[in-house]
């Protein structure tokens, strides 16, 4: 399991926007919270049964899971590297860019909240990598506490109804109306909330930016009573349920889509051939998945320029996350029709 690392934490900007988040819209005040159990067991016979009942604790542990959903490029990956101040989810300008569930953990005070991440609700394609990607987020609903619907503020349409209709009923939603920095007219904004209260019972209204420090510090608030009172799953100081492994790949792949830009399909991924630990340094050897020659002239670029690059902002970006001396190699190789053939997901990890 990765964990933080001694550095100095990614992901937040730091509070350069003195003054900071957004101040909610007037009238957009969350709904009532709804009563949370705090799972704490019914007395029986005066015995204590928990640590505050005991005398022992006056602040039992809180911990709980909270689903991040949202159609492709609201936001959600921006959200969770925020909320988990590192790094552990890529993002770029592609839609679809995430396409694994992770788990980001992030412990503070009493409370270990447990953010997961899913892959953009997939409308466009019917291939195998969209069907197991839909399968994924089906997975992660039933088994949270509070799910966190990403919208961008001001916008509700027929791919962010879609990705509503999938979450069950019994959960706690909160509506965070995300990039709010990009409206303009911040007065519009209250007959839209007004007009997504009639839509759904959401538990909360969250105008915010997920860029914003002082937004995503208020979020933490907003999500906490939501969670139920029991002791934590992770360590205190874990960071995410994968692997620096993972990360690795993820980090490459976000350097690959962002260097490319709108030239490569977001069908390209990236497999970690080798990662050895040499004391204080980690030697990687990683391939990009293709599926057509021409797509493997697009990564290597002109005399290799593009994959040179590729290769020096993924490994300056590891050697923060991993702490360590990187050593990186990159290789490229046509697979094709990877991404509608399961075995092959398979053997990528999806
Ligand atoms: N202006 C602004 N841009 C944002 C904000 N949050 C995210 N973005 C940008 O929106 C784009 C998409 O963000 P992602 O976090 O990759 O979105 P996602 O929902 O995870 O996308 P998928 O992986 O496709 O599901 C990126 O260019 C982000 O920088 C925000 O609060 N304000």
């Amino acid at each position: 399991m990765a964990r933080k690392p001694r550095s100095v934490p990614q992901g937040v900007e730091p509070a350069a926007d003195a003054g900071g988040g957004e101040a909610a819209p007037e009238g957009a005040a969350p709904a009532d919270a709804p009563e949370v159990d705090a799972g704490s067991p019914a007395h029986a016979g005066g015995v204590a049964h928990t640590a505050v009942e005991a005398g022992l604790d006056a602040t039992p542990q809180r911990c709980g899971r909270v689903a991040i959903i949202g159609r492709p490029n609201v936001g959600k990956s921006t959200l969770l590297n925020a909320l988990v101040g590192q790094k552990i989810s890529i993002t770029s300008d592609k839609a679809q860019t995430t396409r694994h569930r992770i788990d980001g953990v992030q412990t503070r005070g009493d409370t270990q909240y447990i953010f997961v991440d899913t892959p953009g609700f997939q409308t466009r394609r019917v291939a195998a990598l969209n069907r197991t990607l839909n399968r994924t987020v089906h997975g992660v609903l039933t088994d949270v506490d509070a799910v966190l619907l990403v919208v961008e503020a001001g916008r509700f349409g027929p791919d962010d109804e879609k990705v509503l209709a999938l979450v069950p009923r019994d959960k706690p939603v909160l509506l965070v109306a995300n990039k709010l920095d990009t409206v303009v007219r911040r007065a519009d904004l209250m007959p839209w909330l007004q007009s997504m209260q009639q839509r759904f019972p959401f538990a909360e209204f969250v105008p915010m930016s997920a860029k914003k420090n002082a937004d995503v510090e208020r979020l933490f608030d907003i999500v906490r009573p939501y969670l139920p009172e029991q002791p934590w799953i992770y360590d205190a100081d874990a960071l995410t349920d994968r692997t620096d492994r993972f990360l690795v790949s993820e980090i490459v792949r976000e350097k690959l889509f962002r260097l490319t830009g709108d030239e490569l399909p977001y069908t390209s991924t990236v497999v970690i051939d080798s990662f050895v630990e040499e004391g204080e340094l980690r030697r990687i050897a990683a391939t990009v998945i293709v599926e057509r020659e021409s797509h493997k002239g697009i990564v290597i670029g002109t005399g290799g320029e593009r994959l040179k690059r590729i290769g020096s902002e993924a490994r300056q970006e590891l050697e923060r996350l991993l702490d360590a001396k990187v050593f990186l190699e990159l290789w490229v190789k046509v697979r094709a029709g990877w991404a509608d053939d399961e075995a092959h997901l398979r053997s990528y990890g999806y």
